[in-house]
Formats: structure tokens, sequence, C-alpha cells
């Protein structure tokens, strides 16, 4: 695995080491709370143990605990949502809205926050067809994150006949946050090197709304020092107000000269070096072959350029590819929840004293009838050709409390096709089975309790 990198400006570091899979890690923590990134994309904990400075065996802690479950009777929900009797003594609340571009991985990153999956999650575009909150309770601390939609523009929402709430809600979650987490997805080549347009125009709009950067699915990255390169483009070379100059050189030999990182290097073994331009401290990330004759190297510099947030988004510069403007910076994969865990870790902290929204057993604010018919359409996602998937509707007949306390769910799935009705039907009715199969495993997850789900296709008329 190429080791990678390291990070950033300010003058009082120190310094953690640790070693996962061979690879040794330097990382520096900046003490004037200046830029810092935070690189969690390594495999096994002690990584992540280094970079938030605590036990190996606290970490298992924070990843055992288990949230409460789902409530799948709606009045008992109504009853929580009396939130007022809950409050703690000093109670703290962060609104925290996930942004980006479709299928970024916002909802798996939602639910590996929450660490229940209550959001539906699939390989096709727009899964998420509204705003929903995921409420993250920890002692006196409230997190309320607001996933959205993968933001669109209205005349693409239109061309494709997709609801407003596409187009509505990811503005609408800007409106009330405290922090913004821009989330890119780095293995899609296409997209990783410039923030979404609308990604864009959300920050430039909201520029008095914090916001961090999330570079997601690093696992799926190979050549992971490229994270430097995508760092510097996704924040024009801007953190916290800190200007980052990252200079790359891949030496063949001590005297080949230099080449740059923004192409992608074939080299599997990596050293880079940032520093400071005021300290020169320095973190060094490295492989256990960085001494040999073939690595890549960077050099990043970091000098103030001024106020790291101003109040009004026209003094804000207005760039196309990056967002200047990111107070801190995470790489992640966020199907890895130790991983996440950083980044809530980091969430919680940045949370100001107010009061909570919710009891602290409501894990969402979607109804438990919302995430069945969200979790079942993913499956149908997941499962459905193309455009079919998103023709389908979902009609809910039954919804009872079994005689031992099982959920009771009858769900029929409305097709417009005869063509529609075998597809989804399957083989000796196999792939509906297992729609059901696995939609009421994850049920179960959510409403920790037995859940019997029937499907029945039907042919509209
Ligand atoms: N390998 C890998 N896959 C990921 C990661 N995060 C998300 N995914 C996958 O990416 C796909 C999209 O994830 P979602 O969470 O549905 O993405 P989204 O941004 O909510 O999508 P929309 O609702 O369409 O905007 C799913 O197949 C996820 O399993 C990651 O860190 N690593």
């Amino acid at each position: 695995m190429a080791g990678l990198l390291g990070l950033v400006g300010g003058r009082a570091w120190s310094v953690l080491r640790g070693s996962v899979s061979g690879v040794s890690i330097h990382f520096l923590e900046n003490r004037a709370q200046q830029v810092r990134i935070f690189p969690v994309c390594f495999c096994g904990s002690s990584a992540l143990d280094h970079i938030l400075g605590i036990p190996k065996e606290e970490t298992k802690h924070l990843v055992g605990q288990h949230p409460p479950a789902v409530n799948a009777f709606p009045a008992e929900t109504d009853h929580l949502s009396c939130y007022q009797s809950d409050q703690p003594e000093n109670p703290k609340v962060l609104r925290v809205a996930i942004i980006g571009a479709p299928n970024a991985g916002k909802s798996t990153l939602s639910n590996q926050l929450l660490g229940r999956k209550v959001l539906p999650v699939s390989k096709k575009v727009h899964t998420t067809r509204c705003s929903a909150q995921a409420v993250i309770t920890k002692d006196n601390t409230q997190l309320v994150l607001l996933d959205t939609p993968g933001l669109i523009t209205l005349a693409k929402a239109k061309r494709h006949n997709l609801e407003k709430s596409l187009v509505q809600d990811p503005w609408r979650s800007m409106k009330s946050a405290d922090l913004v987490v821009v989330l890119v997805d780095v293995s899609d080549h296409y997209t990783r090197n410039q923030l979404h347009p609308q990604v864009h125009k959300c920050l430039s709009t909201f520029s008095q709304v914090p916001s961090i950067l999330v570079l997601n699915k690093v696992d799926l990255l190979k050549k992971k020092h490229l994270l430097l390169d995508l760092v510097t483009e996704l924040t024009e070379g801007v953190v916290n107000g800190k200007k980052l100059n990252v200079t790359s050189q891949s030496k063949v030999s001590s005297a080949t000269p230099t080449s740059s990182l923004s192409h992608e290097s074939t080299q599997d073994s990596v050293t880079s070096e940032v520093t400071t331009a005021k300290s020169g401290d320095l973190v060094e990330l490295s492989s256990p072959q960085a001494d040999s004759d073939s690595h890549a190297r960077s050099n990043s510099s970091m000098e103030d350029v001024g106020p790291a947030r101003e109040s009004t988004g026209k003094q804000r510069k207005i760039s196309k590819k990056g967002w200047p403007h990111f107070q801190d910076i995470f790489m992640l994969a966020a199907i890895n929840r130790e991983e996440v865990e950083t980044l809530k870790s980091y969430l919680l902290m940045q949370a100001k004293p107010g009061p909570w929204k919710f009891h602290s057993e409501v894990l969402t604010n979607q109804s438990p009838q919302e995430i069945c018919d969200n979790i079942i359409r993913e499956k149908l996602l997941e499962y459905l050709p193309e455009e079919v998937p998103y023709t389908v509707n979902q009609q809910t007949e039954i919804w009872e409390e079994g005689p031992s306390g099982e959920l009771i769910i009858m769900q029929n799935l409305v097709v417009q096709k005869g063509t529609h009705l075998k597809m989804l039907i399957g083989h000796h009715g196999q792939l509906v089975s297992r729609i059901a199969e696995e939609a009421g495993r994850d049920l179960m997850n959510a409403f920790l309790c037995d859940v019997h789900l029937k499907l029945r296709v039907k042919l509209k008329k």
C-alpha cells in the first residue's frame, strides 16, 4: 500500500507515530488549530488511534456503541418527539448539511455516522428523493444530519421528470445548517477534480456557513498520493485561511528532475512531505520502501492569506473548480465505520450551546413507513435495470403489530408494463422474494424487532 500524506501548517506541532499494514505514519498535530487534514484512509485501528490521540481500547469502545432502534409504531414515535422533557443541563447542538454530487456517498456516510441504517443507499443516482434528518445524541450533544438528494439543476430535474424536492431540498438544508459537509467521490475520475457546479453554487450562496471537505471512497483509490493533488484542486490551494503551495517531484534517482504529481504515478511506494513555510515543520508519511530509488515527493508550504471566513458571499473569491474556504479536510471511506468515527468525534466537538431538536432516543425524522418505502426502493434500484425502478409505485396495505410483537407489513409494487411485471417477479418469483428478504433484514436492523414483509407485484390498471 502506498503511504501518504500528512499535513500541514501552523507552528506548534507534536508528532504522533503509528504503523498500519507496514506503512509508517507520522502525523503532526496542529496545536494552533490552523489547518488540518485528517488522513483517515488507512485500514486498521492504529492509525485512527494515533490521529485521534486516544488509546486503541477507547476507539473499540466508541465503535461498539449501539444506537437506539427506530420505533416502528408511530404513536410511540410521536411521544418521543416531545423532546422538551429530555433536554440535558447544558445542551449542545450542531445541524450538519451533507451535500455532494449524486452517488457521492452521502447516505452511506449518514448511516455510518448514525451507526444504524435508516437511509437508503444504492449504486444508482438519485436514491435519496427528499431530505431526511438523522439524529445522533451523545452525552449532552446532539448532531442533526441533514441528508440531501444529490445536487442537480432545475433543467435536469425537468428533463428527467424528477421531483422538485431533488432540486429544492439541498438548498433548504443549507439554510438551516451550522456546518456543511461537502462530499466528493475520489474514485470518480471524471468528476473528482472539481466541485460539482451546484455544490459550488450552494457554497457561494451560503458562504457564511462553515464548511469542511470530505474526500470519500478513498478505499477505491489505488494511488493514494493523488489525494494531495485533489485537496489542492478542490480547495484552490487554501484551507482555513492558509495558502497551501504544493510542488511535487517524482524521483527515479536522486539526480532525476522533478515532475508533477497531478499525473497518476505508476509507482507504488510514495513519500509525501508537507512543510510549513514559516516553521519548516515536517509531516512525513512513508511506505517501508520510502528510501528506495523510486519515489515521489510533495512539498507543501503555507502562508497566511487573511481570515479564514468572511461575513458575506460578496466578499468571497468565486472560483470555478474549488472552494478556498473549507475549514478542515477529511479523507475516508464512508463504508468504514472506524474511519467515520474520526469525523463523528470532530463533528461532536463543533457543536455549540443550544437546545436539542429531538428526544435523545429519536434516530430520524422519517416515519417508519418512509424508512420502509425507502429501503424497498433501494432494493428495486439495486436489482431492476435502468429506468424501471423509478417507475414502480409503492403502496402499503398493511402495517400492524403481530401477536408476538412482530411488525407485519404488506406492500404492493405497482408497475406500468407487463414486461416490468415479469422482470420484478423474476424466475419462479425469485427476484421479488429476494427483495422482500433483504429489505426485511434491513428493517429488522432499523426497528430491532421481527419483521414479516410481504411484497405483491401488480400491473397498473
Ligand atoms: N467502495 C466504497 N463505496 C462507497 C463508499 N461510500 C459509498 N459507497 C457506495 O456508493 C454508492 C452510492 O452511495 P449513496 O450513499 O447511495 O450515495 P448518495 O450520495 O446518497 O446518492 P444519491 O442519493 O443518489 O445522491 C453505493 O453503492 C455505496 O455503497 C465508500 O467509502 N467506499
